[in-house]
């Protein structure tokens, strides 16, 4: 958030029961900079809801902040401020087994499943350790539950035996996600689940978590670079520049009609030209600046085509527009006539939880 909550009436229905609501999260670092520590701000103010059994993706050039987004969700480091709700319960708040529970119903998906295997073990201990936490299952209902899992994700289950040395890049990511399926998680962070794999693979684990997700009714945070992967998978995408969100909606709307400059250069960018979305070219002037300098006003402002003097001004809060979206760029919802009544008179983010419908 980056003031008050807005009291207009947001274009979208609420999400009534989010699974996940993140509400104003943000993580600094302290670095050297030059022989000094400085705060470098890799997540500012974002609020983000989903609803159970839906996918929405986070996209933005590198060091935009999301895997930092996706490391506070999951609790991997702490949020400097904010905080993240599972179910309505607030993590920060949580002790003892609570606060387990909550761990439990929270997982990740890693881009390298290489790395986030341990080379040591054999697939049936990697997917059996995170069953004993459940402390409610005898061993020989563990090695059921883990040729369940296996099954589950599309291998035999003499892969127990195996270890991650002895399997494809596609196979290590299905165990990668069979792992983190073991305990029953209301929602699964993917960073990147894909990026290492072969296009044919590729395509194939996302059936696969498409799979899981209408049988599970499971939640995925999904952050990619690919926007390809992001219409095949996504309900919702949020676009995030230099720590924020700046765009916010339903997939398919966004990218038929992206209204940030920054999602439309994003977009333009993207090397696919059969989408049937916007072809006209757009690019921003330079790179993303460092988080340790981040500019005053709109972030974008000095890279933007389309910038006005206010902008470097004042930060520009996300604003309600039609079609169920959020746009952090005043100039570009008025110019297009996208502003609702009242938006101006609250100019800050929307109530939350926001919506999916
Ligand atoms: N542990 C850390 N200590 C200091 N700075 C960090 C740390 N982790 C991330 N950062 C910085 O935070 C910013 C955001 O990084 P982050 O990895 O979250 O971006 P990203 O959008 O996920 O990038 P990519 O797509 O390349 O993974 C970057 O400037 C990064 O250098």
């Amino acid at each position: 958030m980056t003031s008050a909550v807005n009291t207009a009436a947001p274009s979208t229905a609420v999400v009534s029961h989010p699974v996940l609501n993140v509400v104003g999260l943000r993580k600094q670092f302290k670095v050297r900079d030059g022989g000094r520590t400085a705060e470098l701000t890799a997540v500012d103010d974002v609020d983000l809801a989903i609803a159970p059994g839906e996918t929405v993706a986070l996209v933005g050039e590198s060091g935009s902040g999301k895997s930092t987004l996706a490391r506070c969700v999951t609790r991997l480091v702490d949020p400097t401020s904010g905080s993240v709700e599972l179910d309505g319960l607030s993590l920060g708040q949580l002790s003892g087994r609570q606060l387990s529970r909550a761990y439990r119903d929270i997982q990740m998906v890693f881009q390298d499943p290489r790395s986030s295997l341990n080379p040591r073990m054999t697939v049936g201990a990697m997917l059996e350790e995170p069953l004993r936490l459940l402390g409610s299952l005898s061993a020989p209902q563990r090695g059921t539950r883990v040729a369940e899992l296996l099954t589950e994700v599309g291998l035999p289950a003499d892969f127990a035996d195996r270890r991650p040395h002895q399997l494809s890049g596609g196979q290590r990511q299905r165990i990668g996600i069979a792992r983190a399926l073991a305990v029953d998680p209301k929602v699964v962070v993917l960073d990147e689940p894909t990026a290492s794999l072969d296009v044919s693979v590729r395509g194939q684990v996302l059936e696969l978590l498409a799979r899981i997700q209408a049988e599970r009714n499971v939640a995925y945070l999904f952050i990619t670079h690919d926007l390809q992967v992001v219409r095949s998978i996504a309900d919702r995408v949020l676009v995030m520049y230099l720590g924020g969100i700046v765009e916010e909606g339903p997939t398919e709307r966004v990218f038929s009609d992206p209204v940030h400059p920054y999602t439309k250069a994003l977009i333009s960018a993207a090397p696919v030209a059969e989408w049937g979305v916007t072809t006209e070219r757009f690019e921003l002037a330079g790179e993303i600046p460092s988080p340790l300098r981040v500019p005053p006003g709109c972030r974008l402002a000095g890279r933007c085509p389309v910038s006005e003097p206010d902008c470097s001004e004042h930060r520009p809060a996300l604003l309600p527009v039609p079609g169920s979206r959020f746009v952090a760029c005043p100039p570009e919802v008025s110019r297009r006539g996208l502003l609702e009544p009242d938006s101006l008179d609250h100019p800050a983010t929307p109530a939350h939880p926001r919506s999916t419908s």
